[in-house]
């Protein structure tokens, strides 16, 4: 994550473009998903994100997936500790107002056991390893049905089953306590999240009931994105934006924290695999378009 520049603008009130990913009839070829079709390549043309409507995660799920999240972050910090990885933003992370867990491979119910395992070994972790594993598993047809979508937009829909077997899922759990200055001037002691794109494929957010997620829009405009119970925002992290040769751009977003309540929030992130180049098709490289990025490994 790289952060931008320190001055910290406030946030205004514009809404992302809403997506329903809900309907029954949306299965790829129906009239439903092509129109979903121009309504995401617009959202991510224009915003480099959109909030999606989708109700294969029930009411129940989400706030079972909270409570067990909840439970976590209350774990005393060095058995939090124990949530290790090699790879950098994958294990457990603590910096200023933020804490947060991650879960390699989290569509996985083995590799979510060893995660519930690995901070409370001596408790039945069954509910908490399958509310998180349902949650992602769920959210991770939402971004195959996203990347499906992007890469037919972009005719190169031929590429899709190699794309989608290149990424893994990680879940990420954020919570970000309130700052200890609430009444204060200075903006700078209320970031709980710098601002930074997503260095990843697509990124998958849900904020519960406290807001603070703000995304910056292409004229440097900082814009509120309000918890809602049924909607994720969908973001388009740098791998995806190089890999569509910069026809789609990865937004620089913040959690400002603002109120007087601690936040929690999750992300699916589908990110590349470590060996994999990531370079874009020849389809997306002509005259009017030339090459953008070089290939680079993830
Ligand atoms: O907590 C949030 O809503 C945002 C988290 C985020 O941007 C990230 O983990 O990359
Ligand atoms: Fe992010």
């Amino acid at each position: 994550m790289d952060s931008s520049n320190s001055v910290l603008p406030l946030a205004v009130s514009v809404h992302l473009p809403v997506i329903d990913f809900s309907d029954k009839t949306l299965n790829p070829g129906s009239s439903k998903w092509d129109e979903v079709k121009i309504d995401v390549r617009k959202a991510l043309e224009d915003y480099g994100c959109f909030e999606a409507s989708f109700d294969k995660v029930s009411a129940e799920l989400k706030k079972s997936v909270f409570e067990a999240v909840e439970e976590l972050f209350k774990l005393p910090i060095h058995t939090k500790q124990r949530n290790v990885s090699t790879k950098l933003f994958h294990g457990y992370l603590y910096h200023n107002l933020y804490q947060s867990f991650g879960i390699e491979d989290a569509n996985v119910l083995d590799r979510v056991n060893d995660f519930t395992q690995q901070l409370r070994p001596d408790h039945g972790n069954k509910n908490i390893s399958e509310t998180l594993h349902q949650f992602s598993e769920k959210l991770s047809k939402l971004d195959v049905m996203v990347r499906r979508i992007i890469m037919e937009s972009f005719g190169i829909e031929k590429y899709i089953d190699g794309h989608l077997n290149s990424t893994y899922y990680l879940l990420r759990m954020m919570e970000y306590t309130t700052p200890p200055l609430l009444d204060a001037d200075d903006e700078e002691s209320k970031v709980g999240l710098l601002a930074h794109t997503d260095k990843n494929t697509i990124t998958i957010l849900h904020q519960h009931q406290v807001d603070g997620l703000e995304v910056k829009t292409k004229d440097e405009k900082w814009i509120k994105v309000k918890p809602s119970q049924d909607h994720f925002l969908v973001m388009v992290g740098d791998s995806l934006c190089a890999l569509l040769n910069g026809r789609v751009f990865s937004p620089y977003h913040r959690v400002m924290m603002m109120g007087k309540k601690t936040r929690y929030s999750t992300g699916l992130f589908s990110v590349p695999k470590s060996e994999i180049i990531i370079d874009s098709p020849e389809e997306l490289v002509d005259e009017e378009h030339p090459r953008i990025f070089k290939p680079y490994e993830y």
